[in-house]
Parts: structure tokens; C-alpha cells; sequence
């Protein structure tokens, strides 16, 4: 065990890095997906099934823990990790992209933003100084800056103004964090799809110094070839000897192309939000599986798969509990997802530590245009 944070390269293979983070809390190996644990929880999901996946870390959210129960009361109740009964690693957003997206009523100023939470309507604050407040409380080991994200499409002045302020509050969240070892703080790089403005906040939040850098900005509806686009440029902008940490993203086509151009770190809530409506993600594309089609299926969701789901019940069961609105539904399609997911994440960390990702690569669009699933 550890009582620092590191992050150690083993292999690349063109650009896609394997490698692992080291933190008081346990080793995360990279490249790594985290699933979202919003509010203290991965929907469907205990903690020792999350852990099952094979996820060395997960997800919580400034945003809605401030608002509900409170981040004093999960402090006064042993931080997040006890509260939630996860002792792994946890990393948790900084909140400003929520209180844009939830929030109603939002004032932003250079302070901080006030707004009315979607809950109960009742007025809060945050700001670089209260997000690094918070995220102490909860006790995660990977804080992120308190930053904005402008919703794309925006114009060049939007996206400048916008990335200036997130610069200016990532010094203010370096200042607030303090010197905390063993856990870490990471930067989020803005500046929209203009390549000029990331590389300008590239060396403003070098020259900061974090642990680890994220790139933000992206998942906001600019589609997979603006993404794409953006990271053929952008985690070379980062430290190489740092982790990359793409922020929201995705589904598993735009996770194997973002670790093909060196992000080491992702989290989206799809494996987990859409497990929940019965779409499944499998090696042969998506299974709606509330399709009539399978209710006399009884092969498993993906016969290759070895979680709980494929290896205890059919198609048709499936479909049946789906249609039944039973909540084993949810439960064993999320997992089935999160356990994908992290078999995807496992299948490139040996093919890149092989140099054989190119080749895994081909294998996994191949498999996916298999037709009828
Ligand atoms: C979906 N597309 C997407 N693009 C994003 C871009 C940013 C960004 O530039 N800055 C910040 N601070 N957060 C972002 C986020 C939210 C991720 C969080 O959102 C929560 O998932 C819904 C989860 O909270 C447990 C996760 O925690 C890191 C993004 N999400
Ligand atoms: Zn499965």
C-alpha cells in the first residue's frame, strides 16, 4: 500500500497507454472505466457487485450530495466511502457541470454560482473554495476542479470567456485544496473543438501543477467525429507522465477510439442508465431486450459473457422481467453492462501491455457488425 498518489506507464502501443494509478485506497490499472455512483450509489448495483465488474473505482457527485443528504452529514457520518460501504478508490466531479444542466434559476458570477436545487427548490452556492470544501468532506481521492462547461455549439468568444474563467477558478481550486497526500487533484482542460484555446489551457493548468488532467468539454453533443477530432490533438497537449481522464464518455465504440488517442481514465452513466431501461451492450452491438422478439429466446444475453446475467438466465427471462417491470430487470442488466464494460477496459490493457491493439481493435469491430443479435 501506498500513502502517495502515483501514476506509472507500462506499455503504450501507439498512442493507447496502459499503466496503473496508485493511490492510500487501493490501485486503479488503466486504462480504466468508473462507473457513475451519483448519489452515493450505483443505481441497481451493491457495492461488492460493482466491485465484482471488475471497476477499481467509481463515481460520486458534488452536486448531488450537497443537496441531498449533505455533505456535512456524510462527513459526520465517516466520509462517503464508510457511508456507501465502498473502501476502493473514488473520485468525485467538482458539481458546476450539473448546477448548469439540473439547477434552476442560476446566477454565475466570478464568485461562484448560486442557484435553486432541482430537489426542493431551496437556494445553494458553489465556488472553487465550497467545491474543495465539499469533496474534503466526502473524502473522495480524486478531486476534480471546480470549473464550466459551455454547452456546444458555442461561439469562439463563448468558448475563450468561458475556458479564461475555468483557468482562473483552477488556480483558485489548486489554492483551496491545500496539500493534501494521498489524494489528488486534477484539472479539467476547456476550450470547446478550437485547438488554439485547448492548448492554451493545456499550459495554463501545467503550469499549475495537478495530479492528473481531464478533458472536459466533450460528451455535450458534438457528436463522435468532433470528439474524435478533439483527441487527436488534445491528450498530447497534457503531460504525457500524468493521467488523461475524458469526462463522460461513452459508449464502447467512442471508449476503444478515445484510448486508441491516449486517455487513461472514462465514465459515463450509460452502461448503468441504460441497463435500466433493457438496453444491453454486448460484443455484437445493443440487445433491446424488451423486443417481442425474445420472449422465446432462450439462449443468454451474449454467450461469451461471464456475469451473472448470461451465465443464469435467458433472453426470454429477461424480456419477461423487463415486461414485468420486476426490479431483478434493472439489477442484472446493469450488471451485465458494467461487467462488459470492464471486460472491454481488461481487453485493451492486455492487448495494449501485448502490443497486439491494433489487432484487438479490428476484432472488436468486427464482431460488432455481426448483424442479427
Ligand atoms: C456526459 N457528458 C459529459 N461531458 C462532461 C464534461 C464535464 C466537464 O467539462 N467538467 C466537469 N466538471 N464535468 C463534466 C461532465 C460531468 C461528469 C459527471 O457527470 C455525472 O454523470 C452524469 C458523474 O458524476 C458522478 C460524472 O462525474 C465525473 C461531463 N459529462
Ligand atoms: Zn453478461
Amino acid at each position: 500500500m501506498t500513502d502517495r498518489f502515483s501514476f506509472d506507464l507500462h506499455a503504450t502501443d501507439g498512442k493507447a497507454r496502459s499503466g496503473v494509478i496508485r493511490t492510500p485506497r487501493g490501485e486503479i490499472r488503466t486504462p480504466a472505466f468508473m462507473p457513475v455512483g451519483t448519489a452515493a450509489t450505483v443505481k441497481a448495483m451493491l457495492p461488492e457487485s460493482v466491485a465484482a465488474t471488475g471497476a477499481d473505482i467509481l463515481l460520486g457527485n458534488t452536486y448531488h450530495l450537497m443537496l441531498r443528504p449533505t455533505a456535512e452529514r456524510i462527513a459526520a457520518l465517516g466520509g462517503l466511502h464508510a457511508f456507501m460501504n465502498w473502501d476502493k478508490p473514488i473520485l468525485t466531479d467538482s458539481g458546476g457541470f450539473q448546477v448548469m444542466s439540473l439547477a434552476g434559476l442560476r446566477k454565475l458570477t466570478e464568485e461562484g454560482v448560486t442557484f435553486k436545487s432541482h430537489i426542493d427548490g431551496s437556494r445553494h452556492h458553489l465556488s472553487p473554495e465550497r467545491s474543495m470544501e465539499i469533496q474534503a468532506l466526502l473524502g473522495s481521492d480524486i478531486v476534480m476542479c471546480f470549473d464550466e462547461c459551455p454547452a456546444l455549439p458555442a461561439d469562439r468568444d463563448r468558448i475563450k470567456s468561458s475556458m479564461d474563467l475555468s483557468m482562473r477558478w483552477a488556480q483558485r481550486s489548486r489554492d483551496a485544496f491545500g496539500d493534501r497526500p494521498g489524494h489528488a487533484l486534477f484539472g479539467i482542460q476547456q476550450g470547446g473543438l478550437e485547438q488554439d484555446l485547448r492548448e492554451e489551457s493545456a499550459n495554463a493548468l501545467r503550469a499549475i501543477e495537478f495530479d492528473g488532467y481531464a478533458v472536459g468539454g466533450l460528451a455535450v453533443g458534438e457528436g463522435q467525429e468532433a470528439m474524435f477530432g478533439v483527441l487527436d490533438y488534445a491528450p498530447d497537449q497534457l503531460p504525457v507522465d500524468k493521467p488523461r481522464y475524458l469526462m463522460g464518455v461513452g459508449k464502447p465504440d467512442d471508449i476503444v477510439g478515445a484510448v486508441k488517442r491516449g486517455i487513461d481514465m472514462m465514465d459515463c452513466v450509460l452502461p448503468s442508465r441504460s441497463g435500466r431501461t433493457g438496453q444491453a451492450f454486448t460484443r455484437h452491438g445493443v440487445v433491446n431486450i424488451k423486443n417481442a422478439r425474445h420472449q422465446d429466446d432462450p439462449r443468454p444475453l451474449d454467450e461469451a459473457c461471464t456475469c451473472p446475467a448470461c451465465r443464469g438466465y435467458s433472453r426470454a427471462y429477461l424480456h419477461h422481467v423487463f415486461r414485468a417491470n420486476e426490479m431483478i430487470s434493472g439489477m442484472l442488466l446493469t450488471w451485465h453492462n458494467l461487467h462488459y464494460f470492464q471486460d472491454i477496459m481488461a481487453g485493451m490493457r492486455a492487448a495494449i501491455s501485448a502490443g497486439s491493439f491494433a489487432a484487438w481493435e479490428a476484432e472488436f469491430h468486427r464482431q460488432r457488425a455481426q448483424g442479427d443479435i
